[in-house]
This record gives structure tokens, sequence and C-alpha cells, in this order.
């Protein structure tokens, strides 16, 4: 579904029971916030007396420390806004547009503060400076295996939230995309759990049995993704310890696997789960961690009924009544909560508070602890002529979930000629693993059919394909059978192909967040990456209000005679 320009993204706060707190919100557009009185009811109870401005404007550290401006349009890269650099030991991709001009007109858009810190926890300094996993204290069997694996250096993220949650700290984990955030909560849960795991004292009388944790992820695709994660660290032998409980696949298998494997960690879907734990199959009583991945999607409305469930049971002891005399704290210390995203809007921040103990804010480069931040302000640009639009707003989530490395430009087409473009675009770029995104599943064979007829390998990924179908199609794509994938909305989270050079959108993406995820599907771990849009003379104007809510400069250009060819902004106003 599209979104027209200036649709307001609001997150949306209910109370999942009498006792316990959480946030449902998502980026819906107005007309759809009609929701029952009951639930408008505890939004208001739940907001109490805060004084909340903008409930979708998102914390992130920048706009925490209020000294990041923003300028784009020049000559070079924008400035990235907060965030950390791209790590130095990654490899860049091997694109390299043909530019014949590059002259964009320089546009101005400032970030003044908004939000603000009570205060901070000391920052351990060396925290940062890990070189190693050994620095970062995990147990030798763990690094061993990690080295096996090639991995040697942790990424910033990794480094910022492998000792936080070592020390037990809740943590919500916010850093752009492909910048390692998997490993940065699955490397301290196999500290602490499984084969891998540091040998403490208490170890021979560890009574601990079943699952003790649970990786929630709103795809399957990506459930699958963090199993293979899971299982690569794990090795061969100890792999049976991870299961996977997505949705499409065989549910009585998914639970035999359950009952014959006994594993320490499940990963899968909000409704597959919650379906196998309500069956009686799944007892995450005595789990220690519970991780939310693409927490402020599974926090959407689509996901209440399921996630309520899952947050009300995992790590929540047999025999802990709801009417302890603790209550919902007492439920909060068996677990560990984990939430991570790259757009982290404030209504996580409050979630997160609500459920854990000390929760902290991890980001690449820093931690805060969560009571310390405050509702942040809706950021203008300063070239915005109405102030008052919610449009013009900087979606400061979105703009901290792009990777660096990106270059992102638009080109103007027919509608009909958008696989021309498409073409022509991949040949100019020279790109040679494309992901093309649509908004709906119809159009995409039509693109495929017509680029296969030209000559270029192309497939199709979207939900009514079935599960094995989608993995077969995602696994000859990594390996380099097609150069194109074309696909909708079901890709743009959490995929990690890593030599994907360009993104293309052949659709608008429905707002500034969509189109960071999209975008965050190349320039993984601080390789290069371009992402073009390409769309009709009649929805400029959209990609310019998302360039001002991206705070990026996405560019205007062709493709002519093989080449890109970059536009002066007033050329094409
Ligand atoms: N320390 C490391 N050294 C080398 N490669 C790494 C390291 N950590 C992660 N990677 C690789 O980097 C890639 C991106 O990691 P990951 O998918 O966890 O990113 P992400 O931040 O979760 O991205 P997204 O926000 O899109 O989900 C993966 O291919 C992963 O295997």
């Amino acid at each position: 579904m599209r979104l027209a320009v200036g649709q307001v993204h609001r997150h949306v706060l209910a109370l999942a029971s009498s006792r316990s707190c959480f946030v449902l919100g998502d980026n819906l557009p107005l007309r759809m916030l009609s929701l029952p009185r009951a639930v408008r009811f505890h939004q208001t109870a739940w907001l109490g007396t805060e004084t909340v401005q903008d409930k979708s404007a998102s914390l992130t550290l920048a706009s925490l420390e209020g000294q990041n401006k923003v300028e784009y349009g020049k000559k070079e890269k924008a400035t990235r806004i907060g965030g950390p650099k791209p790590s130095s030991r990654a490899s860049a991709l091997k694109v390299k547009p043909k530019v014949s001009s590059f002259n964009s007109k320089p546009t101005k858009s400032t970030l003044p503060k908004s939000a603000v810190v009570k205060k901070t926890l000391k920052i351990d300094e060396s925290l940062f400076s890990a070189k190693s996993f050994e620095e970062l204290g995990l147990p030798p069997l763990l690094i061993d295996r990690l080295n096996k694996e090639g991995l040697s250096t942790p990424t910033e993220v990794q480094s910022a939230a492998i000792p936080i949650i070592s020390q037990k700290h809740d943590a919500v984990i916010q850093s752009y995309t492909g910048s390692g955030k998997t490993l940065a909560y699955l490397l301290p849960i196999l500290s602490e759990i499984g084969p891998l795991k540091r040998l403490t004292e208490q170890d021979g009388s560890d009574k601990r049995s079943g699952v003790e944790a649970v990786i929630v992820a709103p795809s399957r695709e990506l459930g699958m993704q963090i199993v293979r994660e899971v299982e690569k660290i794990l090795g061969p032998n100890d792999k049976r310890l991870v299961q996977q409980l997505v949705g499409g696949a065989n549910r009585s298998r998914q639970e035999e696997a359950l009952k014959k494997n006994k594993p320490l960690i499940v990963v899968g879907t909000p409704g597959r789960i919650s379906e196998i734990s309500a069956g009686g199959k799944l007892h995450t009583h005595g789990c220690r961690f519970l991780v939310l991945d693409e927490v402020d999607q599974l926090l959407s409305f689509n996901y209440r009924e399921d996630m309520h469930r899952i947050l009300e049971h995992v790590g929540r002891k047999s025999g802990t009544s709801s009417r302890d005399i603790l209550g919902p704290l007492a439920r909060r210390s068996e677990r560990q909560t984990i939430l991570v995203s790259a757009t982290i809007p404030f209504s996580v921040i409050r979630a997160a508070r609500s459920w854990g103990h000390d929760p902290v804010l991890v980001r690449a480069m820093s931690v805060v602890p969560l009571d310390s931040i405050t509702v942040p302000r809706p950021v203008l640009s300063q070239t915005d002529a109405n102030p008052n639009s919610p449009s013009n707003s900087v979606n400061q989530a979105a703009v901290d979930s792009l990777p660096p490395s990106l270059e992102h430009y638009y080109c103007i087409s027919k509608a009909q000629h958008k696989v021309d473009t498409l073409r022509r675009c991949i040949h100019a770029l020279e790109a040679q693993t494309v992901i093309a995104f649509m908004n709906n599943t119809k159009p995409l064979k039509d693109v495929v059919f017509k680029l296969e007829a030209r000559g270029m390998k192309a497939t199709e990924l979207h939900g009514d394909l079935g599960k094995l179908a989608r993995s077969t199609v995602l696994k000859k794509f990594k390996d380099g059978e097609f150069r194109v994938l074309v696909t909708n909305e079901l890709s743009a989270r959490g995929l990690d192909v890593p030599e994907c050079d360009l993104v293309i959108n052949l659709d608008l993406p429905t707002d500034s967040t969509h189109y960071a995820h999209r975008a965050g599907r190349t320039g993984r771990l601080g390789r290069k990456g371009t992402v073009v849009t390409i769309c009709e003379e009649t929805e400029t104007f959209v990609v310019r209000k998302m360039r001002k809510q991206l705070a990026v400069p996405i560019k205007p250009c062709e493709f002519t005679e093989g080449k890109l060819l970059v536009h002066n902004e007033e050329d094409v106003e």
C-alpha cells in the first residue's frame, strides 16, 4: 500500500494486559487509526502525564547530542549523521559508476536538538577499542569457532553490544543496516548457553534444560538467515541445538524436531512460535533470552496478538502466577530482553523501558540508559516551506539506519519504460547483483519476463511462493545464478546478500523508513552500494520529501549511452 505524502506515521500504544504494557506501533496512515475505544483509553493511560509532541519521532544518539549539522547535495558524499564510519576492514565492492557530470546543487538542512538526555551512563572507553573477540571476553571455544569461520574482528556495534549484554543488561541495539547486529546479540548469548559457553563454577550443578533463547523475526527469510548464522557458529556437530519455527513450513515436523533435538535456541516468526507454544509443544518458561529482531516491525499492529503471547510467556517460570506479589517485575527478571533494529522509533524505547530492568540503548559508539531519554521533538529541515507539515520532519530513525557508503539517485521514466530504464541503469553502473523493489506482487512476473526477454537473468521473490520456492530462489540469487531479484517489501528487512551492489525502487517505497530498509540491502558492512529510484515525473515531489526526511542527497540522474548522467537539481525543477 502506498502512502500519500503527508500521511502521518503514528505509533499506537495499547496495554497488552492489565499487568504488563507493550507498544503496538507502526507507520500507519492516519485513516487507519480508528482504534477501539479500549485501545484509545489504554493509549491515554499509558502515555500518562508525558508531553508527547511526536510519537513517531525516533530516538537517536545524534538527536540526543543535538550536535550534528547535515548538508547534502555537496560534491562528495553527504555527511553522515551520527553512527560510526564504515569499518576499514570491510572490503569494497566493485561498483564504479561512470559519472559524466556531478553538479547537484547544495541544499541545506539542519538538525537541531530533538531530545534531551538527563543523565548518561559512564561509558567505558575501552569498550570501543576492542580489536579482537578475545578483548570482548568471549569464551575460547566460541572464539575458535569464529576464527574457523573467518571472523576475527568485531564490528563497532558488536564491540559495544557484546560487553553490555554479557553484563546482563536488557538492551536496545540500533545500528545501520548491514553493520553486524545479528552477531552483536548472538555472540553474548552463545557465551552463556550451549556447547561453546563460558564455563562457570555452577556448571556441574546447572539444571537448566529446554529452550534458553527465543529469537523472533518478522519474516521466514530473516528467521532462516538467523538460523544459518547460529548453525554456522555452533558448527556441524551441534547445529541441531537451534531450531527454526517459521511459518509456511510443516508444523508437525517442527514439533517433532523440538521433541527429538531438544534445541537450546529457537528462531521463528511470531505466528508460528505462538501457535506451537499455545499448543503446548514449546516450553519457554525457563528461557533466559528473548530477542526481537526488527523490533519496530514486530511491535506493529499486525503482530499484536502473537507478540503479546510471546512477551507474556518467554522467560516466565511456570508457577509464577500473574497474581505474584512482584507481578510483571518478577516476570521481567526471568529473562534478558534484547530489541534490535536499524530503525528504533521512540515507541520502542518506551516499550523497552516498561519491560526491562536497567535497559540501555546500544549504538556503535555509545551506550545510553533508556531512563535518560525523553520524547524527541520533531526535527524540521531548514528548507521546509511549511514546518507544520509532518512530512517535512526529518525521520531520524531512518537517517541513522542508512549505511554511510551509499550513493542515492532518482531517475524519471514513464511507467511503460521503467524496465528499459532499469536495464540501462544496471549496464551503466555495471551492477552485478541487483535487488529491484516493487509494491505489488502481480507486476513482478511481468518485469522478470521483460528482463529475461532482453537477455538479463532475473527471478522473482514474494510471499505467494511457497517456503521451498522462496529459499531456492534466494539461494540461486546469492550464488549468482540471477543478476536481478525482483521482489516486494518481503525482502526489505534483514535480507543479507553481501554482494548486492545496486538497489532499485521500481515503485516508490511507502515512506522514508521503508526507503531506508530497502536501501540497506546494499552497502553491507561498509561495502559500496548504489540506490536508484525510478519514478514518474508526477512522483518526483515524493522523492524530494524523502530526501528531506532522510537528510541525504538523492540526486536526479539519467542513463544515456551506457553512462550515469547526474543532473543539477535546478535543471529538473
Ligand atoms: N565481525 C564480523 N566480521 C566479518 N563479517 C561480519 C562480522 N559481523 C557480521 N558480519 C557479516 O556482515 C553481514 C551483515 O551482518 P548482519 O546481517 O548481522 O547486519 P545487520 O546489521 O543485522 O543488517 P540489517 O539491519 O539489514 O538486518 C553478514 O554477512 C554477516 O555475516
